[in-house]
């Protein structure tokens, strides 16, 4: 069966005003909603980011897909590096931590080999984890991924979620998504505030919340003296402490200095900064993420090498639609030592999904496995076209949170670390 054709649709999506270390989201979030068709008639569907310099990637390599077999995922690997030449990604928006050459490989193979995936399980009739090696859960438990965060975009209505720029606040959207998706454990974005303040808001969610594991993620915004003095006021309140610096090198001294776990997203993001990691022992837990690992068997990879070296392994999310969802979901289930309940930013996006709605729900926090062959979605067409046009008219082209939050707030400098 082979690649007839490859179609890439840039979408745009609404986003509330979450705060992070490099400022706020934007209204608008982009993905790439990537389509395969073949030769028989079998099409399937990958997600992706949408960010210009990745779409003029995925642009560029897609011709070159054409005539592929679609089992031959390491032939593909291979064709998107030479396409590539040696291209290295940048992370613009400052929350991704260094991309490296074959990183940039990896993340533009990612959504081409899960849509190759999807076309396989359709043509098998076996959902994508039975083709992962099975699934060893039913259902895929994910965390409630809280936001500081404004009522509104400026100038705009407040939207449903409400503000949260303090532990009430945090503690009342936390309560929102529990009751709504019935979510078995907790993280918080910070690196907004103050550590004190952020400290703060971790103890009124274990207050509320006594049962729940939770994780704080400052996206390396603090020093290394700052993080060990956070990594000791929440031990043993935290299940990890998600990236509080910058570098495999200060994430190592921390771990040197306390026995809190630390988990990663931003210093281990490619199959090369796994072994100085390894060596210094930097990271206890690795966030797995298929958009940049280079799609699910290679997840698979990562998560071979993290149960060698002992290491734990979590889920990162972006910003993201249900295509990826269902990707994410297959993935995990399929991966036997995926220890961690896996991150989502679903809840805040899911009102303008192009998947057709009902194959991905929250049931105890968790997201049953579709057994439908394939991912287990369907576009929804309408929908597609309806965020196709928002991409034309929104304006984004790139991911900017530090440049929206300058239009607020002109004195705004990214800095990091910040304490
Ligand atoms: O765990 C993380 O670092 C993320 O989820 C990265 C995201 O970009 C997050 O910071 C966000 O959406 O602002
Ligand atoms: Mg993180």
């Amino acid at each position: 069966m082979k690649i007839r054709d490859v179609v890439l649709t840039p979408v745009a999506f609404a986003d509330p005003p979450l705060l992070n270390s490099a400022g706020v989201h934007e209204p608008w979030a982009l993905r790439t909603i990537v389509e395969v068709h073949t030769d028989e008639g079998i099409s399937g569907l990958g997600e992706t980011y949408g960010d210009q310099e990745h779409l003029d990637r995925l642009r560029a390599v897609a011709p070159h897909l054409v005539g592929l077999d679609v089992f031959a995922g390491n032939a593909m690997h291979a064709r998107v590096a030479a396409a590539l030449g040696g291209a290295t990604g940048h992370d613009m928006h400052g929350l991704t931590g260094q991309i490296t050459a074959a990183g940039t490989v990896d993340r533009v193979f990612s959504p081409f080999e899960v849509a190759c995936l999807d076309i396989r399980g359709k043509a098998l009739g076996r959902p994508v984890c039975d083709l992962l090696g099975g699934a060893v859960r039913d259902a895929v438990p994910y965390s409630a991924y809280l936001f500081y965060k404004w009522a509104g975009h400026p100038g705009a209505e407040p939207d449903t979620w409400g503000e949260a720029l303090g532990p009430d606040g945090i503690v009342a959207q936390a309560r929102a998504m529990v009751e709504r998706y019935g979510f078995g454990s907790i993280k918080l974005k910070g690196g907004v505030f103050s550590p004190e303040q952020e400290i703060e808001a971790i103890h009124a969610l274990r207050d509320a919340f006594p049962n729940h594991p939770l994780r704080l993620d400052p996206n390396a915004a603090w020093t290394v003296e700052t993080s060990v003095k956070v990594a000791e006021a929440l031990d043993g309140v935290l299940e990890y402490l998600e990236d509080p610096t910058p570098t495999i090198e200060g994430m190592a001294e921390v771990a040197r200095r306390t026995p809190m776990p630390l988990a990663t997203n931003m210093c281990v993001v490619a199959f090369e900064h796994l072994p100085p990691a390894v060596a210094r022992n930097a990271v206890q837990v690795v966030l797995s993420d298929h958009h940049y690992w280079g799609g699910l068997h290679r997840s698979h990879e990562l998560a071979a090498i993290c149960r060698t070296f002992g290491i734990g392994l979590s889920m990162h999310s972006n910003s993201h639609l249900g295509i990826s969802l269902a990707a994410m979901t297959h993935l995990a289930a399929a991966t036997p030592n995926l220890d961690y309940a896996c991150d989502t930013h679903y809840p805040w996006n899911r009102a303008d999904d192009v998947v057709r709605p009902g194959a991905l729900t929250f049931t105890g926090g968790a997201v049953p496995v579709p057994t439908t062959p394939g991912l287990g979605v369907e576009l929804d067409r309408d929908t597609l076209a309806r965020l196709a046009e928002n991409y034309r008219t929104c304006g984004v082209r790139t991911r900017d949170d530090t440049g929206y939050m300058r239009t607020v707030d002109p004195s705004y400098a990214r800095k990091r670390p910040r304490w």
